[in-house]
């Protein structure tokens, strides 16, 4: 395909499932002003889970990173998701008088996700890292652009939505899809076609955590 980067090129194989995640009913309720209250609250504790694995993640791709240049701005990302991202989940399940106890952390869906991309980050080269976690902030980015705009009542939510509407989250994903555009032309065809893959598997793996959100069986 001449002429269309490797992230286009990965959006349009991808677009179906890529569609089905960002128009999942977790963002549709989001935008229509009725997603239950119990709703967020489990999904607030599958996502605490989520970010502590994210920082393992992005430790294998700061150990991976060829460059000075890379390594240092991962070191920001694993600085905003120990600091600013932990920090978010603290407060607002303290706000919520949430105990996460109550919620199902065993849940299979939530654990094939984090061991899912924790697989793809062990196992996988530092541009298979990238695509995954491209995979799942291009998403979050997309859909919260949409729904940012919504009338939404709790202002947990509110500022949930926000948080990845802004440009700060906005620049990261940037970041990681430039990445993967600046190293296509070292690619052969199929790694190409290999990453491709990792963002297709990891749109699956979304759909089924946000599932989860809904219960056991959602
Ligand atoms: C289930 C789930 N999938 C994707 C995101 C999007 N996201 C927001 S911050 C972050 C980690 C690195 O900054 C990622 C991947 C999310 N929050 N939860």
């Amino acid at each position: 395909m001449a002429g269309v980067t490797l992230s286009e090129r990965i959006l349009r194989e991808n677009e179906a499932i890529f569609e089905a995640m960002v128009r999942h009913r977790f963002t549709t309720d989001i935008e229509a002003g009725h997603l239950p209250g119990e709703v967020f609250d489990r999904y607030l504790v599958y996502e605490s889970a989520f970010v502590d694995t994210a920082i393992s993640i992005f430790a294998l791709a700061t150990a991976k990173a060829g460059r000075i240049e890379e390594k240092r701005w991962l070191i920001g990302v694993l600085d905003d998701l120990a600091n600013q991202q932990i920090a978010y989940f603290e407060r607002t399940l303290a706000a919520r008088a949430i105990d996460p106890a109550s919620f199902n952390l065993a849940d299979p869906r939530i654990e094939a996700f984090c061991a899912g991309m924790l697989d793809i980050a062990e196992k996988g080269a530092f541009l298979d890292i990238i695509v995954a976690m491209f995979a799942a902030e291009w998403m979050y980015w997309t859909w919260s652009k949409r729904v940012a705009t919504a009338a939404i009542a709790d202002p947990q939510l509110v500022e949930w939505v926000a948080m990845h509407a802004d440009d700060t989250f906005a620049k990261q994903a940037e970041w990681l899809r430039r990445q993967i555009d600046e190293a296509n032309a070292r690619l052969d065809e199929a790694a190409r076609a290999r990453l491709s893959a990792v963002f297709g598997r990891v749109q699956v793996l979304e759909i089924a955590f946000h599932d989860a959100a809904y219960g056991d069986d959602a």
